[in-house]
Protein backbone atom coordinates (compact mmCIF):
# COMPACT_ATOMS: atom_id res chain seq x y z
CA UNK A 1 0.00 0.00 0.00
CA UNK A 2 1.45 2.93 -1.11
CA UNK A 3 1.53 5.69 1.41
CA UNK A 4 3.26 8.87 -0.96
CA UNK A 5 1.35 12.12 -0.50
CA UNK A 6 -0.84 13.70 -3.26
CA UNK A 7 0.82 16.60 -4.83
CA UNK A 8 -0.82 19.04 -6.14
CA UNK A 9 0.41 22.28 -8.34
CA UNK A 10 -0.92 25.16 -8.10
CA UNK A 11 -0.02 28.65 -9.66
CA UNK A 12 3.05 30.46 -8.00
CA UNK A 13 2.69 33.89 -9.87
CA UNK A 14 1.70 35.39 -12.76
CA UNK A 15 -2.84 35.76 -13.45
CA UNK A 16 -3.81 32.74 -12.13
CA UNK A 17 -1.60 32.47 -8.48
CA UNK A 18 -3.82 34.92 -6.47
CA UNK A 19 -7.53 33.74 -7.88
CA UNK A 20 -6.19 29.97 -7.24
CA UNK A 21 -5.25 30.14 -3.86
CA UNK A 22 -8.90 31.72 -3.40
CA UNK A 23 -10.33 29.49 -4.86
CA UNK A 24 -8.91 26.30 -2.54
CA UNK A 25 -9.29 29.01 0.58
CA UNK A 26 -13.07 29.26 -0.32
CA UNK A 27 -13.86 25.68 -0.62
CA UNK A 28 -12.11 25.03 3.03
CA UNK A 29 -9.01 23.78 1.84
CA UNK A 30 -6.48 26.66 2.84
CA UNK A 31 -3.27 26.62 1.18
CA UNK A 32 -0.77 26.78 3.58
CA UNK A 33 3.40 28.30 3.11
CA UNK A 34 5.10 26.99 6.41
CA UNK A 35 8.20 29.09 5.52
CA UNK A 36 6.55 32.32 3.85
CA UNK A 37 5.34 32.94 0.46
CA UNK A 38 9.01 32.49 -1.33
CA UNK A 39 8.33 28.65 -0.29
CA UNK A 40 7.93 26.69 -3.28
CA UNK A 41 5.99 23.74 -1.17
CA UNK A 42 3.54 24.08 1.06
CA UNK A 43 0.30 21.39 2.11
CA UNK A 44 -3.12 21.36 1.87
CA UNK A 45 -4.59 21.95 5.68
CA UNK A 46 -6.44 19.41 7.36
CA UNK A 47 -5.23 16.58 5.24
CA UNK A 48 -2.99 15.66 8.38
CA UNK A 49 0.30 15.95 5.51
CA UNK A 50 -1.46 13.68 3.12
CA UNK A 51 -1.65 16.33 0.16
CA UNK A 52 1.68 18.44 -0.51
CA UNK A 53 1.29 21.56 -2.61
CA UNK A 54 3.81 22.46 -5.12
CA UNK A 55 3.79 25.85 -6.56
CA UNK A 56 5.05 26.16 -10.19
CA UNK A 57 4.17 28.62 -13.28
CA UNK A 58 1.18 27.71 -14.96
CA UNK A 59 3.00 26.66 -18.05
CA UNK A 60 5.28 24.29 -16.20
CA UNK A 61 2.13 22.85 -14.13
CA UNK A 62 1.12 21.35 -17.69
CA UNK A 63 4.18 19.78 -17.85
CA UNK A 64 4.48 18.34 -14.53
CA UNK A 65 0.77 17.05 -14.78
CA UNK A 66 2.01 15.85 -18.61
CA UNK A 67 4.64 13.76 -16.99
CA UNK A 68 2.91 12.50 -13.96
CA UNK A 69 4.95 14.17 -11.74
CA UNK A 70 1.89 15.39 -9.99
CA UNK A 71 -1.41 14.10 -9.44
CA UNK A 72 -3.60 17.23 -9.63
CA UNK A 73 -2.92 20.98 -10.66
CA UNK A 74 -4.38 24.14 -11.89
CA UNK A 75 -3.49 25.60 -14.84
CA UNK A 76 -5.00 27.11 -18.43
CA UNK A 77 -6.48 24.85 -20.44
CA UNK A 78 -4.77 26.60 -23.48
CA UNK A 79 -0.91 25.19 -21.67
CA UNK A 80 -2.84 22.17 -21.63
CA UNK A 81 -3.61 22.21 -24.72
CA UNK A 82 -0.55 23.24 -26.24
CA UNK A 83 1.86 21.05 -24.30
CA UNK A 84 0.34 17.34 -23.65
CA UNK A 85 0.65 15.34 -26.26
CA UNK A 86 -2.09 13.49 -26.89
CA UNK A 87 -3.92 15.50 -23.94
CA UNK A 88 -6.69 13.01 -23.22
CA UNK A 89 -4.87 10.09 -22.31
CA UNK A 90 -2.65 11.72 -20.29
CA UNK A 91 -4.72 14.11 -18.37
CA UNK A 92 -8.12 14.84 -17.53
CA UNK A 93 -9.69 18.13 -17.08
CA UNK A 94 -12.02 17.73 -13.64
CA UNK A 95 -13.25 20.97 -13.74
CA UNK A 96 -13.40 24.68 -14.95
CA UNK A 97 -12.74 26.87 -12.50
CA UNK A 98 -14.35 30.36 -13.82
CA UNK A 99 -11.33 32.85 -13.92
CA UNK A 100 -8.10 33.05 -16.16
CA UNK A 101 -10.35 33.77 -19.24
CA UNK A 102 -8.30 33.40 -22.42
CA UNK A 103 -8.94 32.79 -25.86
CA UNK A 104 -6.83 31.85 -28.53
CA UNK A 105 -6.91 33.41 -31.91
CA UNK A 106 -6.10 34.17 -35.14
CA UNK A 107 -5.10 38.08 -35.89
CA UNK A 108 -4.48 39.76 -38.47
CA UNK A 109 -3.61 43.59 -39.66
CA UNK A 110 -6.85 45.63 -39.45
CA UNK A 111 -5.72 46.76 -42.57
CA UNK A 112 -6.43 43.98 -44.69
CA UNK A 113 -9.98 45.04 -45.33
CA UNK A 114 -11.06 41.68 -47.48
CA UNK A 115 -9.57 39.00 -44.73
CA UNK A 116 -12.11 37.99 -42.97
CA UNK A 117 -11.77 34.78 -42.55
CA UNK A 118 -9.79 31.01 -42.76
CA UNK A 119 -10.19 30.90 -46.82
CA UNK A 120 -9.56 34.59 -47.00
CA UNK A 121 -6.32 33.76 -45.30
CA UNK A 122 -5.53 30.73 -47.31
CA UNK A 123 -5.82 32.98 -49.93
CA UNK A 124 -3.27 35.30 -49.10
CA UNK A 125 -0.85 32.54 -47.72
CA UNK A 126 -1.26 31.48 -51.86
CA UNK A 127 -0.21 35.44 -52.70
CA UNK A 128 2.42 35.62 -50.48
CA UNK A 129 3.95 32.42 -52.39
CA UNK A 130 3.43 33.44 -55.74
CA UNK A 131 4.27 37.30 -55.77
CA UNK A 132 6.84 37.02 -53.04
CA UNK A 133 7.89 33.65 -53.14
CA UNK A 134 8.04 33.41 -49.40
CA UNK A 135 5.82 31.80 -47.34
CA UNK A 136 3.21 33.87 -44.81
CA UNK A 137 4.70 33.93 -40.97
CA UNK A 138 2.48 33.57 -37.75
CA UNK A 139 3.82 34.59 -35.02
CA UNK A 140 2.94 32.45 -31.89
CA UNK A 141 3.82 30.46 -28.96
CA UNK A 142 1.02 28.16 -29.40
CA UNK A 143 2.82 26.01 -31.62
CA UNK A 144 0.86 22.89 -31.42
CA UNK A 145 -2.76 24.48 -31.51
CA UNK A 146 -1.43 26.89 -34.45
CA UNK A 147 -0.79 23.58 -36.96
CA UNK A 148 -3.99 21.25 -36.04
CA UNK A 149 -6.13 24.34 -36.25
CA UNK A 150 -4.44 25.11 -39.52
CA UNK A 151 -4.34 21.81 -40.70
CA UNK A 152 -8.10 21.47 -39.84
CA UNK A 153 -8.74 24.67 -42.22
CA UNK A 154 -6.90 23.42 -45.33
CA UNK A 155 -4.02 25.72 -44.82
CA UNK A 156 -0.43 24.51 -44.87
CA UNK A 157 1.30 26.64 -47.00
CA UNK A 158 2.87 28.90 -44.42
CA UNK A 159 5.67 29.37 -41.46
CA UNK A 160 5.42 29.49 -37.63
CA UNK A 161 7.67 32.32 -36.39
CA UNK A 162 8.11 31.06 -32.59
CA UNK A 163 7.86 34.00 -30.59
CA UNK A 164 8.13 34.49 -26.98
CA UNK A 165 6.77 37.66 -25.98
CA UNK A 166 4.71 41.02 -27.75
CA UNK A 167 3.53 39.00 -30.45
CA UNK A 168 0.82 41.02 -31.48
CA UNK A 169 4.31 43.81 -32.16
CA UNK A 170 5.38 40.93 -35.14
CA UNK A 171 3.28 42.58 -38.19
CA UNK A 172 3.96 46.32 -37.14
CA UNK A 173 7.78 45.39 -37.08
CA UNK A 174 7.79 42.91 -39.92
CA UNK A 175 9.12 39.68 -38.32
CA UNK A 176 5.70 38.08 -39.48
CA UNK A 177 2.52 38.77 -41.21
CA UNK A 178 -0.34 38.01 -38.59
CA UNK A 179 -0.24 35.79 -35.15
CA UNK A 180 -2.04 33.60 -33.16
CA UNK A 181 -2.02 35.10 -29.17
CA UNK A 182 -4.15 35.01 -26.62
CA UNK A 183 -6.97 38.04 -25.94
CA UNK A 184 -9.01 38.61 -22.91
CA UNK A 185 -10.15 42.57 -22.70
CA UNK A 186 -8.90 42.91 -26.64
CA UNK A 187 -6.90 46.04 -25.70
CA UNK A 188 -3.50 44.34 -26.59
CA UNK A 189 -5.41 43.24 -30.60
CA UNK A 190 -6.75 47.03 -30.91
CA UNK A 191 -3.52 48.82 -29.85
CA UNK A 192 -1.51 46.66 -32.43
CA UNK A 193 -4.06 47.21 -34.91
CA UNK A 194 -4.97 43.79 -35.53
CA UNK A 195 -8.78 42.05 -35.49
CA UNK A 196 -9.42 38.51 -34.97
CA UNK A 197 -10.82 36.53 -37.92
CA UNK A 198 -14.33 35.61 -37.96
CA UNK A 199 -13.90 32.44 -37.76
CA UNK A 200 -10.43 32.36 -36.26
CA UNK A 201 -11.04 31.23 -32.58
CA UNK A 202 -9.00 28.22 -31.54
CA UNK A 203 -9.82 27.55 -28.48
CA UNK A 204 -11.71 29.30 -25.08
CA UNK A 205 -9.80 28.75 -22.45
CA UNK A 206 -10.00 29.21 -18.41
CA UNK A 207 -8.39 28.15 -15.83
CA UNK A 208 -8.54 24.17 -14.72
CA UNK A 209 -8.66 21.72 -12.07
CA UNK A 210 -6.40 18.91 -14.05
CA UNK A 211 -5.67 14.98 -12.70
CA UNK A 212 -2.77 13.81 -14.34
CA UNK A 213 -3.88 10.16 -15.28
CA UNK A 214 0.51 9.00 -15.35
CA UNK A 215 0.88 10.32 -11.63
CA UNK A 216 1.44 7.07 -9.48
CA UNK A 217 -1.75 7.28 -7.87
CA UNK A 218 -1.31 5.36 -4.49
CA UNK A 219 -3.72 4.62 -1.51
CA UNK A 220 -2.88 7.89 0.40
CA UNK A 221 -3.08 10.31 -2.86
CA UNK A 222 -6.41 8.73 -3.82
CA UNK A 223 -7.74 9.27 -0.55
CA UNK A 224 -6.24 12.72 -0.98
CA UNK A 225 -8.07 13.67 -3.80
CA UNK A 226 -11.34 11.84 -2.43
CA UNK A 227 -11.46 14.17 0.23
CA UNK A 228 -10.05 17.50 -1.86
CA UNK A 229 -12.77 16.73 -4.66
CA UNK A 230 -15.74 16.06 -1.74
CA UNK A 231 -14.91 19.59 -0.76
CA UNK A 232 -14.41 21.86 -4.15
CA UNK A 233 -17.80 19.67 -5.18
CA UNK A 234 -19.60 20.90 -2.24
CA UNK A 235 -18.13 24.51 -2.77
CA UNK A 236 -19.02 24.12 -6.55
CA UNK A 237 -22.50 22.56 -5.98
CA UNK A 238 -23.02 25.27 -3.40
CA UNK A 239 -21.95 28.01 -6.11
CA UNK A 240 -24.73 26.57 -8.77
CA UNK A 241 -27.79 26.70 -6.71
CA UNK A 242 -29.76 28.35 -4.40
CA UNK A 243 -32.16 26.58 -1.62
CA UNK A 244 -35.98 27.74 -2.26
CA UNK A 245 -38.24 27.16 0.14
CA UNK A 246 -42.29 27.37 -0.44
CA UNK A 247 -45.67 25.90 0.37
CA UNK A 248 -47.87 25.50 -2.49
CA UNK A 249 -50.64 23.66 -2.59
CA UNK A 250 -51.84 20.30 -4.38
CA UNK A 251 -49.49 17.07 -4.55
CA UNK A 252 -45.97 18.01 -3.48
CA UNK A 253 -44.92 14.94 -5.08
CA UNK A 254 -46.20 15.74 -8.70
CA UNK A 255 -45.13 19.32 -8.09
CA UNK A 256 -41.67 18.22 -7.35
CA UNK A 257 -41.30 16.30 -10.30
CA UNK A 258 -42.42 19.22 -12.43
CA UNK A 259 -40.22 21.72 -10.83
CA UNK A 260 -37.56 19.41 -11.95
CA UNK A 261 -38.53 19.11 -15.79
CA UNK A 262 -39.23 22.70 -16.15
CA UNK A 263 -36.80 24.10 -13.74
CA UNK A 264 -33.88 21.66 -13.29
CA UNK A 265 -34.89 22.00 -9.46
CA UNK A 266 -33.94 19.18 -7.53
CA UNK A 267 -35.93 17.80 -3.78
CA UNK A 268 -32.53 16.76 -2.23
CA UNK A 269 -35.28 15.96 1.11
CA UNK A 270 -37.65 14.22 -0.89
CA UNK A 271 -41.18 15.84 -0.26
CA UNK A 272 -42.33 15.96 3.12
CA UNK A 273 -46.42 15.75 3.43
CA UNK A 274 -46.35 18.58 5.59
CA UNK A 275 -44.13 20.53 3.67
CA UNK A 276 -42.46 23.21 2.81
CA UNK A 277 -41.12 22.25 -0.54
CA UNK A 278 -36.94 22.46 -0.42
CA UNK A 279 -35.56 22.70 -3.60
CA UNK A 280 -31.91 23.15 -4.60
CA UNK A 281 -32.54 25.52 -8.70
CA UNK A 282 -29.91 26.50 -10.67
CA UNK A 283 -29.32 29.92 -10.06
CA UNK A 284 -30.89 31.46 -13.58
CA UNK A 285 -33.71 29.19 -12.73
CA UNK A 286 -34.83 30.87 -9.51
CA UNK A 287 -37.10 33.78 -10.32
CA UNK A 288 -39.33 31.55 -12.95
CA UNK A 289 -39.43 28.99 -10.36
CA UNK A 290 -40.25 31.41 -7.86
CA UNK A 291 -42.78 33.08 -10.60
CA UNK A 292 -44.43 29.08 -11.19
CA UNK A 293 -44.43 28.26 -7.29
CA UNK A 294 -46.47 30.87 -6.35
CA UNK A 295 -48.99 30.22 -9.87
CA UNK A 296 -48.95 26.84 -7.54
CA UNK A 297 -50.43 28.59 -4.46
CA UNK A 298 -46.87 29.60 -2.65
CA UNK A 299 -47.84 33.07 -0.82
CA UNK A 300 -44.13 33.29 0.21
CA UNK A 301 -41.17 31.99 -1.64
CA UNK A 302 -38.04 32.01 0.11
CA UNK A 303 -34.24 31.46 -1.24
CA UNK A 304 -30.73 31.23 0.22
CA UNK A 305 -27.36 31.05 -0.89
CA UNK A 306 -25.48 27.96 0.11
CA UNK A 307 -22.47 28.05 1.70
CA UNK A 308 -21.47 24.05 0.78
CA UNK A 309 -23.74 21.08 -0.74
CA UNK A 310 -21.71 17.72 0.19
CA UNK A 311 -23.30 15.16 -1.64
CA UNK A 312 -22.60 11.11 -1.49
CA UNK A 313 -22.44 11.00 -5.63
CA UNK A 314 -19.64 13.55 -5.78
CA UNK A 315 -19.24 13.59 -10.39
CA UNK A 316 -15.86 14.76 -9.21
CA UNK A 317 -14.30 12.38 -7.99
CA UNK A 318 -16.41 9.83 -10.30
CA UNK A 319 -14.73 11.28 -13.52
CA UNK A 320 -11.44 10.94 -11.81
CA UNK A 321 -12.07 7.00 -11.12
CA UNK A 322 -13.54 6.31 -14.05
CA UNK A 323 -10.25 7.59 -15.66
CA UNK A 324 -7.44 6.53 -13.31
CA UNK A 325 -5.80 3.02 -14.46
CA UNK A 326 -7.87 -0.15 -12.81
CA UNK A 327 -9.04 2.36 -10.45
N1 LIG B 1 -4.51 38.26 -20.36
C1 LIG B 1 -3.81 37.15 -20.15
N2 LIG B 1 -2.54 37.09 -20.51
C2 LIG B 1 -1.79 35.97 -20.31
N3 LIG B 1 -2.27 34.85 -19.76
C3 LIG B 1 -3.55 34.85 -19.38
C4 LIG B 1 -4.37 36.00 -19.53
N4 LIG B 1 -5.58 35.71 -19.03
C5 LIG B 1 -5.53 34.45 -18.61
N5 LIG B 1 -4.32 33.92 -18.83
C6 LIG B 1 -3.94 32.53 -18.60
O1 LIG B 1 -2.92 32.41 -17.66
C7 LIG B 1 -2.05 31.32 -18.02
C8 LIG B 1 -0.65 31.84 -18.12
O2 LIG B 1 -0.28 32.41 -16.94
P1 LIG B 1 1.16 32.99 -16.76
O3 LIG B 1 1.53 33.86 -17.90
O4 LIG B 1 1.22 33.52 -15.40
O5 LIG B 1 1.96 31.64 -16.77
P2 LIG B 1 3.26 31.24 -17.48
O6 LIG B 1 3.15 31.50 -18.93
O7 LIG B 1 3.53 29.84 -17.02
O8 LIG B 1 4.28 32.18 -16.78
P3 LIG B 1 5.53 32.84 -17.41
O9 LIG B 1 5.18 33.18 -18.82
O10 LIG B 1 5.74 34.03 -16.55
O11 LIG B 1 6.60 31.79 -17.27
C9 LIG B 1 -2.56 30.78 -19.34
O12 LIG B 1 -3.33 29.63 -19.13
C10 LIG B 1 -3.41 31.89 -19.87
O13 LIG B 1 -4.47 31.44 -20.69
O1 LIG C 1 -6.57 41.00 -24.60
P1 LIG C 1 -5.77 41.62 -23.49
O2 LIG C 1 -6.59 41.86 -22.26
O3 LIG C 1 -5.05 42.85 -23.94
O4 LIG C 1 -4.68 40.55 -22.98
C1 LIG C 1 -3.91 39.77 -23.85
C2 LIG C 1 -2.45 40.03 -23.69
O5 LIG C 1 -2.01 39.79 -22.34
C3 LIG C 1 -0.92 38.84 -22.36
O6 LIG C 1 0.30 39.46 -22.41
P2 LIG C 1 1.14 39.79 -21.10
O7 LIG C 1 0.75 41.14 -20.60
O8 LIG C 1 1.04 38.67 -20.12
O9 LIG C 1 2.59 39.85 -21.68
P3 LIG C 1 3.47 38.64 -22.23
O10 LIG C 1 2.58 37.50 -22.57
O11 LIG C 1 4.10 39.24 -23.44
O12 LIG C 1 4.41 38.33 -21.14
C4 LIG C 1 -1.17 38.06 -23.64
O13 LIG C 1 0.03 37.44 -24.12
C5 LIG C 1 -1.67 39.10 -24.60
O14 LIG C 1 -0.62 39.79 -25.20
MG1 LIG D 1 2.88 34.99 -19.59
Amino acid sequence: MSTEPLLLAVPSKGRLQENAFAFFAQAGLPLVQPRGARDYRGVVAGLNGAAEVLFLSASEIAKELSAGNVHLGVTGEDLIRETVPEADKRVLLLAPLGFGPATVVVAVPQAWIDVRTMADLDDVATAFRSRQGRPLRVATKYITLTRTFFARHGLGDYRIVESLGATEGAPASGTADVIVDITTTGSTLAANALKILDDGVILKSQANLVASLRAPWGDTAREAARAILARLGAAARARAVQEVKAMPEGDFAALAAEALREFRAVAPYGVQSGGPLVLHAPKDMIFPLADWLMSQGAQTVQTTNLDDVFEKKNPLHEALLAALPNA
